[in-house]
């Protein structure tokens, strides 16, 4: 009887008539009859493919498998008890992971919910995998929304699971032999379905991405670094080289995603994204959207690979540094080799010459996995306790301007180090070494050896530089006239680093056209100096729009110190 009126239905809506079924299950019955020739009276038995054909599957899919085994095993310790069956498909509908329970594998096998069975559209009709093949979006596809009578006590939800290049990989279903009536019984199975496709998608980015920077996205500070909402990929540039479903919401204007940069939609640039790392304050780490609103980032560093070659050669995030500048060249061929090594090093140099960014790329090519960086300016020992008490394997430790180090903090560090030699220090200074205020004990923990940065203005690569900010910070197509360039080659740069980048900045924000001319670059360093010691935060902010990333720039500091400094001033944006 009730498969007589499943007919009828199917009938029905092929003849246009609305019988209340969801839009997406009619579309379907419509295939199944116009496009594939199938009969709902029919009783197909399931399709299971070979042992061999399944082999293939499971070996193109192994990858997907791996990825997924942990989502899926703490979906299934989630649902056990409730009778629920667990199938990971590929992108063809075929089943290359199961979990269910022994004790029903013969019905559940009849049933087609096992290792092998083959759920495109074309073969078993309507049904979860194969609806979801088709619309790439979640669906619960409910007792009789499925086209074929043989399949009408299923009911199962199933949600797409996409690899970092947008294509559909896989299909996540959870599905019952039998349930109860109402089809919203199931708006739980979907939720827990679409989170865990959002897992194993993160899981696949991840461990794509040992050697670039991912930007893992959330809307709320508590699940950014336990489940973020989406990640992207990153190229040094800040291109965009992959991604999880979810973060095509930040591309709202639709179109590529691959190969964009991150700034054209988020206000951040790949040179803020040290700001975003763990070792920030979650709530700190805002990130503005360039059409309204903020997200919470967290950024994580590219690794050294495991197995790093003992290459004395330059490359890398090394290599990136300098141009053709002899020192710079002398420097960085010494740190390349001592990257290597356990042994701490110290770095010093003016302000802006570079000294944290130098750090990290030492970091990154070394084997350090764990990465912890501290400001010494009001560190305290609880502080550095805190930072570093997840730290187990090699560690590198950065610590930011140890002339700040208070007497306190100055004598925990050096405890730390000695209980914990997983740690290895890269301090920064802009002191000289006579002036350091702490112990030769401490002195010799942190500096086996010592790397100078020489000033903007001695290196012979200021031109290269010039072009390597530029690209980086500027619109594709700007340049700089040969007045611009002849008078930022000419300049004294006692702000170093730092002050070409904010001169970039301003300069790429006052040019009109696509040339960068003389008169679009901020005032001579002395004057600018001037200006920022008497400029209040307010102003400083207006000028940038209220952009964190831009004022932080303006003032030479990081994105968290101009937080800390809008609470304390109590300012907010204007509505
Ligand atoms: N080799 C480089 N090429 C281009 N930009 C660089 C380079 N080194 C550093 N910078 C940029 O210059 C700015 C200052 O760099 P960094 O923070 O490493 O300097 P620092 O010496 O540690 O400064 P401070 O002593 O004031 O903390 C950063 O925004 C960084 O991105």
């Amino acid at each position: 009887m009730q498969e007589r009126q499943h007919v009828e239905e199917i009938e029905q809506v092929l003849e246009g008539t609305q019988t209340g079924r969801d839009g997406f299950v009619a579309a379907s019955w419509r295939r199944c009859v116009e496009q594939y020739g199938m009969d709902p009276t029919r009783a197909e038995p399931a399709h299971i493919v070979t042992d061999s054909e399944l082999r293939d599957h499971r070996a193109q899919a192994e990858w997907l498998i791996g990825a997924a085994r942990t989502s899926l095993q703490s979906l299934f310790r989630q649902v056990s008890g409730q009778n629920y069956v667990l199938l990971l498909t590929d992108a063809k509908g075929v089943c290359v992971d199961y979990f269910g329970d022994d004790l029903f594998a013969d019905n559940l096998r009849s049933a087609g919910l096992y290792l092998g069975s083959n759920w495109s559209e074309d073969l078993a009709g309507t049904c979860g995998v194969g609806a979801c093949i088709v619309t790439q979006e979640p669906v619960t596809v409910h007792q009789d929304d499925h086209f074929g009578n043989a399949h009408t006590r299923l009911s199962c939800t199933a949600a797409p699971i996409f690899d970092s290049l947008g294509g559909l990989a896989a299909v996540l279903d959870i599905s019952l032999l039998r349930s109860p009536t109402p089809k919203r019984s199931q708006n739980l199975a979907m939720s827990l379905v679409t989170s865990a496709a959002r897992r194993v998608e993160m899981a696949n980015l991840m461990a794509e991405s040992r050697r670039d920077w991912v930007l893992r996205i959330s809307d709320s500070p508590e699940f950014l670094d336990v489940d973020p909402e989406a990640a992207v990929r990153l190229d040094g540039a800040g291109r965009v080289l992959g991604y999880t479903r979810s973060a095509r919401r930040l591309f709202a204007d639709g179109g590529q995603i691959l190969g964009r940069r991150i700034d054209e939609v988020l206000g951040v640039t790949v040179d803020d994204l040290p700001d975003l790392m763990r070792d920030r304050p979650t709530e700190d780490r805002i990130i503005e959207m360039q059409g309204g609103g903020a997200l919470f980032g967290h950024a994580i560093a590219p690794q050294a690979p495991r197995t790093a070659l003992r290459s004395t050669r330059r490359g890398g995030p090394l290599a990136g540094l300098a141009g053709d500048d002899p020192a710079m060249g002398h420097l960085l061929t010494q740190a390349a080799k001592l990257a290597h090594t356990n042994v701490p090093l110290l770095l010093t140099g003016e302000t802006g010459t570079g000294k944290t960014k130098l750090a990290r790329a030492i970091h990154m090519t070394g084997a350090s996995a764990g990465f912890i960086a501290v400001d010494c300016g009001g560190l305290t020992p609880d502080a550095l306790h805190a930072a570093c008490v997840n730290s187990t394997g090699p560690t590198t430790l950065l610590l930011r301007r140890i002339e700040d180090l208070s007497a306190n903090t100055a004598i925990a560090l050096a405890a730390l180090l000695d209980a914990r030699p997983c740690l290895r220090p890269l301090s920064t200074t802009c002191a000289d070494l006579t002036e350091l205020p702490m112990s030769a004990a401490l002195f010799h923990r942190l500096a086996g050896a010592t790397l100078r940065l020489p000033p903007l203005r001695a290196r012979r690569d200021l031109g290269w530089l010039l072009d390597r900010v530029l690209q980086r910070r500027a619109p594709e197509d700007m340049r700089l006239s040969p007045s611009a360039r002849a008078e930022l080659l000419g300049r004294d740069w006692p702000g170093n680093l730092r002050e070409l980048e904010q001169v970039i900045d301003v300069a790429v924000a006052l040019c009109e056209a696509r040339v960068i001319d003389a008169p679009d670059l901020p005032d001579a360093p002395q004057a600018t100096q001037t200006i920022k010691a008497e400029e209040p935060l307010e102003q400083v902010m207006e000028a940038c729009g209220w952009n964190m990333s831009r004022a932080a720039r303006r003032l030479g500091v990081n994105r968290s110190t101009v937080l800390r400094r809008l609470r304390k001033a109590g300012l907010t944006p204007p509505e």
